[in-house]
């Protein structure tokens, strides 16, 4: 995550004396991630991520997220669990932003994918779709197809990393609308699975085995396969942005293992995956004109998912993927 927001010493023990997590021994601001400021809390009763919620996030939204954590927490998956206060809040407010502290958890998401990644990345994801499926809040996904639209509007007429890309946008965007799949599994999904929201920990130099899944706040209910495109954006190209099938092929083939695509979605892959990259494109963009000014955080480069984009736009079938 990122900081946009600041918190006083004081401030900090204030907000702590409402749980029952020890005393503070240290706590950092987290420069990683472009969303919500988040800082690393050490008490004397262990580690912990304090999350200020930013711009994007509703505070409507909040219960619904906290509640996915804790749910999946339920049934096994490895997440962050919301820690409630003493009076069983986990949701509570800091320097006038809504905040909640949730636990710790081990592990380092992978600075470079290896194909060795893509397999329990595929299962994780697999994994967190059954673990969510009893979950009886919905929520629609505020940047998906219907927002994609108002959100290039929104970049017109700024800055352009390269000229002729909003043009560029609009023509790719009119297809991937008209093609969108409309009766495909539903359920709650990511949205967000980057290599940055995925921790691995390989014992002894053995394979790496997925540790935890973080950030969900992005988390929605929408077409589960779309949140498997949104894994083969992320995961799946190189650092020249060439696609490696290879490591679609291992994501694809264990999150099939643990539940398998329907054949209209198998079908819908490409469409899919235009779709995630021009989300994230359209995301990059606008952050591109509209980051505040002092805000410790890294812009992302909205061509990387241009250019993803136009991969897929050459893609005839689902084969493309090695399926
Ligand atoms: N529960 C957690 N356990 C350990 N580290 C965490 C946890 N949540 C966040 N972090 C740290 O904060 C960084 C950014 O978190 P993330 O949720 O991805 O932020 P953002 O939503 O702003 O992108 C992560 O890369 C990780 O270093
Ligand atoms: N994954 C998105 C931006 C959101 O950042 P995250 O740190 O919350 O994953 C992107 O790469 O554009």
């Amino acid at each position: 995550m990122a900081v946009y927001t600041e918190v006083t010493d004081e401030a900090l023990r204030a907000f702590l004396s409402e749980y029952a997590i020890g005393a503070l021994v240290a706590f950092r601001g987290i420069a990683e991630g472009v969303e919500n400021s988040n800082y690393a809390l050490k008490t004397d009763a262990g580690d912990f991520i304090l999350t200020l919620y930013e711009r994007r996030v509703d505070p409507e939204e909040l219960p619904y997220f906290l509640g996915l954590m804790d749910h999946m927490a339920a049934r096994g998956l490895s997440c962050p669990v919301p820690v409630k206060g003493r009076d069983g809040r986990a949701l509570r407010e800091l320097a006038e932003r809504p905040a909640a502290i949730c636990t710790f958890l081990p592990g380092v998401w992978p600075r470079r994918v290896r194909v060795e990644h893509c397999g329990p990345l595929g299962d994780a994801l697999a994994a967190m779709h059954d673990a969510a499926a009893d979950f009886p809040m919905r929520r629609p996904n505020t940047l998906g197809p219907a927002g994609w639209a108002p959100l290039l509007d929104r970049c017109r007429g700024g800055a352009e990393p390269v000229p002729g890309l909003v043009a560029e946008l609009d023509a790719a965007l009119a297809g991937i609308l008209s093609d969108w799949p409309s009766a495909l599994p539903l359920g709650q999904i990511h949205a967000d699975l980057f290599p940055d929201n995925v921790f691995f920990m390989g014992a002894n130099g053995g394979p790496p085995v997925v540790s935890g899944l973080i950030d969900f706040y992005f988390a929605c209910t929408d077409l589960l396969a779309y949140d498997v495109a949104v894994c083969l954006n992320a995961w799946c190209f190189e650092p020249d942005l060439a696609f490696n099938v290879t490591k679609a092929r291992a994501l694809l083939g264990a999150y099939r293992a643990r539940r398998p695509l329907t054949q209209a979605e198998i079908a819908a892959l490409p469409v899919l995956c235009r779709g995630a990259a021009i989300r994230f494109a359209l995301t990059r963009l606008f952050d591109w004109a509209n980051t505040p000014a002092g805000a410790l955080v890294t812009r992302k480069d909205p061509m990387e998912y241009v250019r993803r984009l136009r991969f897929h736009l050459a893609a005839t079938g689902p084969e493309a993927y090695g399926i």
